[in-house]
């Protein structure tokens, strides 16, 4: 069985290091001409896969902009998730779940079992419960050939007075997450299938990446103000590990198909200047 970490290279390899996320903001519904409803979320999010599931290596749906419709929001997010799957392109659930490991087995059926109606390739999850109380989700997705991608240093700026609270052991909270995401990708290959969510916009923290061999989500580029250049600081010499995350930034060009394919072409062309330049 192919693992995640290796299509996740794979697609990176040949479509490039980019991942695009679908946030169906309600101004963006607006903007595009589109109505704040199921129908219009519908639409926005066939125009997403139109122009970018046969060219973008990720597409990352935001869940909460689906769920705010309850359950036909979900219906589309179901239906946007096969067609992405069908037209290419890796799909990452920004979903950010955690609970108690009982529950957290409940969530890991939900996106990461083939069997399941929103199964997807990964899902990111909060591991402020304990790291460990996500091992039902790290164990279907070793199952199963999926991801989990953890937060670790977010890109909001609230983030850091817990991320960066130093622990009995002198170790951030952020470093202990690492740490323990490094162990699980052990042996990995090409690249792990468990990777971290990190910020492009939190600068230079010393936190120490090394070891990590799994993807690293860069969110905050583009709307939230970090430019591609900001990798170089955020990330040194793990870059060739990060996987930057736009969605405003590229959104902001539709609802034309030409239009969004151009945006999604200069994020990566920014991205790959600034990941390429080390
Ligand atoms: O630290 C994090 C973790 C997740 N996100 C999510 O990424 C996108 C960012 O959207 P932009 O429009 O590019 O700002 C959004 O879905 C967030 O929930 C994040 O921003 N930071």
């Amino acid at each position: 069985m192919e693992t995640f970490g290796d299509r996740l290279h794979r697609a990176m390899e040949q479509r490039g290091p980019l991942c695009v996320g679908i946030d169906p903001h309600p101004g963006l519904l607006t903007r595009w001409g589109l109505t704040d409803d199921v129908d219009g979320l519908e639409r926005f999010c066939r125009t997403v896969v139109e122009a970018l599931g046969d060219r973008v290596a990720v597409v990352k749906p935001q869940s909460a902009f689906f769920e705010r419709f309850g359950a036909r929001g979900v219906a589309v997010l179901e239906s946007t998730i096969r067609q992405l799957r069908d037209s290419g392109s890796l799909v990452l659930l920004d979903v950010k779940r955690g609970d108690i490991g009982s529950t957290v087995a409940a969530y890991a059926s939900a996106y990461l079992d083939p069997s399941s109606p929103l199964y997807v390739d990964a899902v990111t999850a909060s591991p402020y419960l304990g790291v460990m109380s996500l091992a039902p989700m790290f164990e279907l997705a070793a199952t199963h050939g999926g991801g989990v991608f953890v937060l670790a240093l977010t890109s909001n700026p609230e983030g850091a007075a817990v991320q960066r609270a130093v622990g009995a052991d002198g170790r951030t909270v952020a470093q202990a997450v690492i740490d323990e995401i490094a162990q699980l990708n052990r042996g990995a290959q090409t690249l792990g299938s468990f990777g971290l969510v990190v910020g492009a916009t939190i600068g230079d923290t010393g936190h120490d990446l090394s070891a990590v061999r799994g993807p690293l989500l860069a969110p905050g580029l583009g709307a939230q103000g970090a430019t591609a250049a900001d990798l170089r600081t955020v990330f040194g010499a793990s870059l060739p590990w990060v996987l930057p995350s736009y969605s405003r930034e590229v959104l902001h060009a539709g609802p034309d198909v030409a239009a969004l394919r151009a945006a999604a072409q200069r994020a990566l062309a920014d991205c790959r200047a600034a990941l390429d330049g080390s």
